[in-house]
């Protein structure tokens, strides 16, 4: 898996933090077949570990021994969390072990520079921007490679991301970018479906109606947009039927400026990003 595969332990996957992102990540290399025992997770909190020992039947471990037995380190701690976990890890990191990071804004200059100023070798690191539809094996992930990294470092975390969802090489410069589309991207899906349940309630629907007529609605329109080739535009427009109801609605929206809040809103994604890098080290 890591390009070390004549070393014990080289198939071997250590998730380094479990908390949303991580344990999501679990599960999904649990679902697509991944054997337990082939996997190892750290936890700061006791009650946490057991649940995910209880969970998932996998060993809950220190730093220390996630370094030793495992050929690739999944770093999932959150991006101010990172300069002391690779502190932990470099005195006990191997040459070889591959390092992937799904951590916000963290560059692989810094990952690389952490781990060889704890005293660590120049392992091979790979940066991967996931989502959490992860969850239900629709996830997005784009992914970088450091400078100690080949192509068999990415095919690696091009196959541990791609058992949950769609994978994709970027240049290592529009990862900020991608962490405000794909990264928080489900936020806004969800913040969408969140408003429209409430306008069908205020428009006197029951709760579960609403929720069941925005949900599929979501669904399928998601679905058209994936599967026809068309473009949103088009999809759009064959919705609107000349003065109809669509129009009505859209030209609201216009009127409140949505589609600039959202290249605003994105806009902060990226570059609060780029700031949880610099705070981080990068
Ligand atoms: N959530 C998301 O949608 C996405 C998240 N990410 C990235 O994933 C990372 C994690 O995010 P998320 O899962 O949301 O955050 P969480 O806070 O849910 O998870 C982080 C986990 O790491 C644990 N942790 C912190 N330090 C250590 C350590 N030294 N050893 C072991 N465990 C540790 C925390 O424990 P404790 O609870 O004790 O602090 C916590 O359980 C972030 O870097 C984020 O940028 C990327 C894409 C999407
Ligand atoms: O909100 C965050 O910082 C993380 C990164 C992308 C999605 N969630």
């Amino acid at each position: 898996m890591s390009g070390t595969s004549d070393r014990p332990g080289a198939d071997v996957v250590a998730v380094l933090g479990a908390g949303v992102m991580g344990e999501t990540l679990l599960s999904g290399l649990l679902r697509a077949g991944r054997a337990a025992e082939a996997l190892l997770v750290t936890e700061r909190r006791p009650e946490r570990a057991q649940e995910l020992t209880h969970r998932y039947g996998v060993r809950v471990v220190d730093t220390a021994t996630a370094v030793q037995e495992a050929g690739t380190l999944v770093l999932v701690v959150k991006p101010q969390d990172v300069p002391s976990l690779l502190a932990d890890v470099a005195p006990h990191l191997r040459a070889g072990t591959l390092v992937v990071s799904l951590a916000a804004g963290v560059t692989t200059a810094a990952l690389e520079h952490g781990l060889v100023a704890g005293g660590g070798p120049h392992v091979p690191v790979v940066r991967v921007m996931p989502n959490t539809p992860a969850l239900v094996d629709e996830g997005m992930s784009a992914i970088a490679a450091g400078t100690g990294s080949g192509p068999e470092h990415l095919d690696a975390a091009e196959a541990l991301l791609g058992a949950v969802g769609k994978v994709v090489r970027v240049p290592e410069h529009h990862m900020d970018a991608v962490t405000a589309v794909s990264g928080s991207g489900p936020a806004y899906v969800f913040y969408v479906v969140e408003a429209m349940i409430e306008a069908g309630v205020l428009l006197g629907l029951s709760r579960e109606v609403a929720t069941t007529l925005v949900v599929q609605t979501v669904v399928g329109a998601g679905r058209m947009v994936a599967e026809t080739g068309q473009h949103p535009t088009v999809l759009r427009e064959q919705v609107s039927s000349p003065a109809g109801t669509t129009m009505a609605a859209v030209r609201v929206l216009d009127d409140h400026r949505v589609r600039a809040a959202f290249v605003t809103a994105m806009e902060a994604a990226r570059d609060r990003s780029a700031e949880l890098g610099r705070l981080a080290g990068s």
